[in-house]
C-alpha cells in the first residue's frame, strides 16, 4: 500500500493546527511525524491525541547523549504509544543498544507493542562541503552513512534515517527487512529550503525506501490532502523495493 510508506512530518506548534492536518490527512499518511517543535509544544498527549484515532506516530526527538541518559529517557519515550522513536548513531553503539533495550523492556512492561528504534545518519541538510569543512568528518558522507548504518544494525536497531541518496549502499550493506526512513524527498520543482541531499518521491521508492518522510510539500500546500494524494499517485505505478 503506497500510503503506509508515507511519514508527514507535523512541523508545527500548536494543537489545533497538527490536528487540522491530522484529520484532513488521515486517510492518505501511514504515519504522522512528532519532531521537537511539535512535542516541545505540546507534551505527550500530542502522540495520545492522533493515535487515538488509530493514526500511527513517528516520534522524532533525536535523542543523542550519554547512553545512561538516552537510555533513561527513551524508556519515558516509550509510554506514550509511537510507533518509530529515533536517536542519533552519532552517539555511539553504546548509546543505541541503551535506548533499543530501555525501550523493549519499558513496552514489555507497559504491555505495549515495541515501537521500533531507528538511528539519524548524516542529516539530509548537509553537503560534503558542510560535512568536510564546518564539521571536519573524514572522507565521504556516504562511507560515514554506510558505517553508521552497520553499526546501528549491530546495536540493535530496527533502521536508520539517511538521505534517499544513500538507499542502495544501505540496502546492500544491512540487507532485506533493515528499515530505511528517507527524508530529504522533494516532488519534481518543489522548493528545497534548508534539504541538500534530496530525491523525489518516485526516485527514493524505486530505490527501495521503506518509508518517505515529507513536510512542507504537503503541509504547506494550498490543499494537504491533494498534495498527499499526488504523492501517492507518483508512487503507485512504482517497483516498490523497500
Ligand atoms: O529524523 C528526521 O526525521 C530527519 C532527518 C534528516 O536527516 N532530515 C530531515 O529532514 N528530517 C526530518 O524530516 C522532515 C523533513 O521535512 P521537510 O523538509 O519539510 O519535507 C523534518 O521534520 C526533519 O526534521
Amino acid at each position: 500500500m503506497p500510503k503506509e510508506k508515507l511519514i508527514v512530518a507535523l512541523d508545527v506548534d500548536d494543537r489545533n493546527r497538527a490536528m487540522e492536518l491530522v484529520n484532513k490527512l488521515a486517510g492518505h499518511v501511514g504515519f504522522f511525524k512528532v519532531g521537537m517543535e511539535l512535542f516541545y509544544a505540546e507534551g505527550p498527549g500530542i502522540i495520545r491525541d492522533i493515535t487515538e484515532n488509530g493514526a500511527k506516530v513517528f516520534l522524532d526527538l533525536k535523542l543523542h547523549d550519554i547512553p545512561n541518559t538516552v537510555g533513561r529517557a527513551a524508556r519515558v519515550l516509550a509510554r506514550y504509544g509511537a510507533s518509530i522513536i529515533n536517536v542519533h548513531a552519532a552517539g555511539g553503539g553504546d548509546m543505541m543498544r541503551a535506548a533499543r533495550e530501555s525501550v523493549a523492556d519499558e513496552a514489555q512492561n507497559k504491555g505495549l507493542p515495541t515501537p521500533m528504534v531507528v538511528a539519524v545518519t548524516v542529516l539530509t541538510s548537509i553537503n560534503q562541503a558542510v560535512f568536510s569543512r564546518e564539521m571536519g568528518m573524514p572522507g565521504e558522507i556516504e562511507d560515514r552513512v554506510r558505517a553508521w548504518a552497520l553499526l546501528a544494525r549491530e546495536s540493535g536497531l530496527d533502521g536508520v534515517v539517511c538521505s534517499p541518496r544513500e538507499i542502495e549502499l544501505v540496502r546492500e550493506a544491512c540487507g532485506p527487512g533493515f528499515k530505511i526512513i528517507t527524508p530529504g524527498i522533494r516532488p519534481d520543482g518543489a522548493k528545497l529550503g534548508d534539504q541538500r541531499r534530496v530525491m523525489t518521491p518516485a526516485e527514493a521508492v524505486r530505490a527501495g525506501a521503506s518509508y518517505i518522510v515529507i513536510g512542507r510539500p504537503i503541509t504547506g500546500a494550498p490543499d494537504p490532502a491533494a498534495a498527499a494524494k499526488a504523492i501517492l499517485e507518483q508512487i503507485s505505478g512504482v517497483a516498490d523495493n523497500g
